[in-house]
Parts: C-alpha cells; sequence; structure tokens
C-alpha cells in the first residue's frame, strides 16, 4: 500500500454553528470538552486532550463542516505532502502567520478534495496544553473520525486511496467507506458514505474509554432532552459501540467505545460487507431519520 507521506492522526474538526454560544455551551456542559480559550466571539477552541484543539466551532448563517484537519508525523512528511499535492495539480494554500497564530499551529497547508469540496488540512505542530483535559462530563480520549455523505462515493473512495495516503479498511457495499490515515491503527479516522441528495456532514466521532461513558450519556442526553437518533448499539465493521445524538443545530454526534485497530505491516485486507442493517447496528436499532442528515459542507474561496 502506498504511503506518500506519513499521517499522525485526525487532528481537528472545524464545524460551522449558528449559534456560538449555545453550540459552545453544548460541546462544553453537554458533550463534555474542554475550552481552551474563552470563548468571546469565536472561533470557540474546544479540546479531549492535549492539543490546544479537536474541535474549533465558527460562527456562520448555516450549520456544517468548514475544512477537516489531519496532524501529519513531522516537518519532514509536511514537504512530502506538499510537493505530492502539488504534483496532484491541487491549489495548495498556505496558512497565513495571522491564522496559525489564532489556531496556535505551528504550519499548516490547505486544499480541497476535488470530489466533496472539503476543505482539508495538514498540520505538524499545535500548542500542547499545561493543565490535562479534565474528562469532567465523561471519559473522551480523542477526536475518532468524521464521516461525510458524498455523491461521487466511488470517485472520492478511490481519489483518497489513490492519490492521499489513505487505505480502505471496510467497505459496507456501495453504501459506506471506513478509511484508516495511514500508518495510523484505527479502522477509520475518515469514512464516507453514498448519497443522493448533495454532499454533507454525516457525523463527527468522540472516542470513550470505557462502556459505561455510553449507557451514562444515554441517560444523560435523555435527561437533558438531546434527541438520541441512533443506539445504543455495536457497529459490525470497527466492532465499536455506539451512541448517536443531535448538536443544536442538529448535526450528528457520535460517541464509541472500542475499535479495530490495524498494525502498519501486514494488515488484514478490506472486507466487503452486506448492505444490511445488522451491519451498521449488530444488536439490531435502526437510525432515525435525522441521523447524518444536517452540516453543509463549506465551499471555500480562493485566496
Ligand atoms: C452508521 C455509520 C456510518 C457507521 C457505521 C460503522 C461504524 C464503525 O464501524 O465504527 C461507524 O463508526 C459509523 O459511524
Ligand atoms: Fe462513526
Amino acid at each position: 500500500m502506498s504511503m506518500p507521506f506519513r499521517y499522525r492522526k485526525l487532528g481537528y474538526v472545524a464545524l460551522n454553528v449558528t449559534d456560538l454560544d449555545r453550540s459552545a455551551a453544548f460541546y462544553t456542559g453537554t458533550v463534555g470538552l474542554d475550552a481552551s480559550e474563552p470563548v468571546a466571539g469565536g472561533p470557540a477552541f474546544l479540546r479531549c486532550g492535549s492539543d490546544h484543539h479537536h474541535l474549533v466551532l465558527y460562527p456562520a448563517k448555516a450549520p456544517g463542516v468548514k475544512r477537516v484537519a489531519f496532524e501529519l508525523e513531522s516537518r519532514a512528511e509536511m514537504e512530502h505532502a506538499r510537493r505530492h499535492l502539488a504534483g496532484l495539480g491541487l491549489a495548495v494554500e498556505e496558512i497565513d502567520a495571522e491564522e496559525r497564530a489564532a489556531l496556535r499551529q505551528g504550519d499548516g497547508l490547505r486544499f480541497v478534495e476535488p470530489n466533496s469540496g472539503l476543505t482539508m488540512e495538514f498540520y505538524t505542530r499545535v500548542l500542547q496544553m499545561a493543565l490535562p483535559f479534565r474528562q469532567s462530563l465523561t471519559k473522551i480520549v480523542q477526536l475518532g473520525h468524521v464521516v461525510l455523505s458524498v455523491e461521487r462515493f466511488d470517485e472520492m473512495a478511490a481519489y483518497l486511496t489513490a492519490n492521499l495516503g489513505f487505505a480502505i479498511s471496510d467497505f459496507v457495499e456501495g453504501r459506506f467507506a471506513f478509511m484508516r490515515c495511514q500508518p495510523n491503527p484505527l479502522h477509520h479516522s475518515f469514512a464516507i458514505g453514498r448519497s443522493v441528495e448533495g454532499n454533507h456532514l454525516n457525523h463527527i466521532n468522540f472516542m470513550v474509554s470505557d462502556i459505561d461513558d455510553i449507557g451514562i450519556a444515554m441517560n444523560r442526553l435523555n435527561k437533558a432532552e438531546v434527541p438520541i437518533v441512533f443506539g445504543p448499539g455495536r457497529h459490525k465493521p470497527s466492532g465499536s459501540i455506539f451512541l448517536y445524538f443531535l448538536d443544536p443545530d442538529g448535526m450528528t454526534v457520535e460517541y464509541s467505545f472500542g475499535m479495530e485497530e490495524f498494525p502498519e505491516e501486514g494488515a488484514r485486507e478490506p472486507r466487503m460487507l452486506e448492505a444490511h442493517p445488522s451491519a451498521l447496528d449488530t444488536w439490531g436499532s435502526v437510525p432515525k431519520p435525522a441521523f447524518g442528515k444536517v452540516g453543509a459542507i463549506e465551499r471555500r474561496v480562493p485566496a
């Protein structure tokens, strides 16, 4: 499997939200992230680990994904990526000094994935916070993955694997492709689903360290009247136990516990799983209609 440059991990997701204070309060007070700075007028920098941010909220007219950012292993990998992306003919934009300072990042480049219109960012250095993530509400251990619904499903899966260093871990036939950013071991840090109604966010995921976090979250969310839209259940592809709910704009958020990991060498081949409800939940729950529906992919205006 070719690796044109080496990823470290899914770094952060930038979301557009229609009421910044309401969403910041939700992601801290209900989801359990910590704010790294006072929210003020935004963006709001939220974290679930030592990095300065894993979720960045921007005030906007419509909810959606502004960009998805991946951390690369080193500055040398950043150079490899820069050259590789230029060779693909992508217009690569360096993040300017002012924005890098606001993001507390040492570097960063952005480009648009041509099939989905998603802005992707690569970076290597982000401020490490002095105090540990508090896990005050639930034991979130990391930002897990992002899933998009896209019309050019086959083309995007082919593009990401042929050109951007992703490897397919599993398919659900014709419906979903789950991808790891090599050599990160997680079954998927990014996935796409087939859409017939435009390109949009499906969900973002936070991984928790304990199965109890899933059950406790279900009761906490029900008490707070947060709509639960799928689960609890267990995903066949990664083996994780999950619960999905809606944020104040109707965007879908997932908590999950446990996930298959892949070695860098000798990883198993991707499976083609039958498109059957039990491939998504072996426990038998089915998604509510609001699952994975809200969140436009922001179209980037070139500088
Ligand atoms: C239903 C969604 C797209 C889904 C399916 C399977 C997994 C997994 O195996 O972990 C997910 O994380 C999902 O979000
Ligand atoms: Fe997921």
